[in-house]
């Protein structure tokens, strides 16, 4: 990793109690709150880090520790070279002009064009007029809205508003952007043509951005690296796609779930069962196990006929991942050797046929990634064990021990 250009040490940012909404949070003094409690972390210079987790879990607090909007209760946060505690705020004023932040309600100003909002921080800033215009005119059209320059933010669509957002957060040309949920008000495609720009700032600006997001779909699609939080706590770090690769916090699995429907529901199992006769299984696609080619070779050499009734690859961190559910047709024989030939090249879940269905481990809860129980650890393999169904239970909604996912 380069260079840190955000490191926490420890960091610890308590809130005093108020109201019941913080009660369920564990007070580590009587009548406080732990929003950020004991972060320690590096974000390194021109990467695009994400913060995940659900609402509550501590994002933004952190995020506001980075631009000093919050300090921290304990432990330390440097930017850039500069430790934050303790100082004055004409101190941080030079540490805050080196940070963009945007919004996910843009905090545009309402009585200023769309230039008008641009040129903000260089007049906060003391920039001449002519440099102003320059400026301006400059990010308008990186962020692709010169055309609206003119335009009130009234008049601005909510992804023509986060382009503005970027534009003046980019004004005065500091090192890191800071996004806090950015295109959470956004549709998906506004949200994709955003993300988009974020990346561009990044590889073309060479711009730190850190991501606070609680959608995974926004990790998937442009972040290096990824923070998962829960609780003020990191619960997992590290690179995008080995986190959401092998996820093995219960709430990473529950993200990853949320961005690829890949994996078949309860439900959907007993529908694939009942339509298709064949043994159903799961294969795991990804670059470290098995791509498809592989998965078909094997079926292929033991002379099994594979169908594909489910599943989806898509990527994370622009590398390939999901997994694609089979019906194998063929003798016993031929259908036991492909089964041991898929597991020597990736996970396999066997789902059984409609007449001898299998459970998978997980047991009342349903692992949409195929790498084990909900706080346990991943088989050496990634594998799901599998262990025949339960006595008693009837193939299409007797208590199989299955609990009922979304039914897609
Ligand atoms: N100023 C504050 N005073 C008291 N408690 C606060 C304050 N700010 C945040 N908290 C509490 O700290 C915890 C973390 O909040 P934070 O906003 O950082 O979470 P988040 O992950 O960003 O969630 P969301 O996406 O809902 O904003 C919450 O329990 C919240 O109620």
């Amino acid at each position: 990793m380069s260079e840190p250009i955000i490191s926490f040490r420890d960091a610890v940012k308590e809130f005093p109690a108020r109201g019941p909404r913080r009660r369920r949070h564990r007070p580590q003094r009587a009548g406080a709150v732990r929003a950020v409690d004991g972060v320690t972390l590096d974000i390194a210079a021109g990467e695009v880090f994400g913060v995940i987790g659900y609402s509550g879990a501590g994002k933004s607090t952190l995020v506001r520790l980075v631009n000093a909007l919050e300090t921290t209760t304990a432990g330390s946060v440097v930017v850039d070279g500069t430790d934050l505690s303790g100082l004055s705020e004409a101190r941080l004023r030079p540490v805050r002009a080196g940070i963009g932040m945007i919004f996910q309600q843009f905090n545009l100003l309402r009585s200023r064009t769309a230039a008008g909002n641009v040129a903000y921080p260089l007049e906060v800033a003391g920039w001449s007029k002519a440099d102003r215009d320059a400026r301006v005119a400059e990010l308008l059209e990186f962020v692709g809205i010169a055309d609206k320059a003119d335009s009130y933010p009234s008049a601005l669509s909510g992804g023509q508003k986060q382009r503005v957002g970027i534009a003046r957060a980019l004004a005065t040309n500091p090192r890191i952007l800071l996004a806090d949920e950015a295109t959470s008000a956004l549709d998906p495609e506004t949200t994709a043509d955003v993300l988009a720009l974020l990346q561009r700032v990044n590889r073309e600006l060479g711009i730190t951005v850190v991501v606070i997001t609680h959608e995974m779909e926004v990790v998937r699609s442009i972040c290096h690296r990824v923070a998962v939080m829960e609780r003020g706590r990191v619960v997992e770090l590290g690179d995008a796609y080995q986190v959401f690769s092998a996820p093995q916090q219960a709430v990473t699995r529950r993200f990853v779930a949320s961005a690829l429907r890949d994996r078949p529901s309860p439900a959907v199992l007993r529908r694939l069962r009942g339509r298709h006769p064949g043994r159903i299984v799961t294969v795991r696609i990804d670059e470290v196990s098995g791509s498809s080619a592989q998965v078909m070779e094997v079926l292929a050499d033991r002379g099994v006929h594979g169908t594909i009734v489910y599943g989806g690859i898509t990527e994370v961190a622009e590398r390939p991942y999901g997994s694609l559910t089979l019906e194998l047709v063929g003798s016993d024989t031929e259908v036991s050797a492909a089964l041991a030939g898929l597991h020597a090249v990736t996970a396999v879940v066997d789902h059984g046929t409609a007449a001898a269905p299998l459970e998978d481990q997980s047991d009342g809860r349903r692992d949409t990634t195929g790498v084990g129980h909900d706080g346990g650890t991943p088989s050496a393999s990634g594998d799901l064990r599998v262990r025949p169904h339960r006595p008693g239970g009837g193939p299409f909604g007797g208590p199989t021990g299955l609990v009922e996912g979304n039914d897609r």
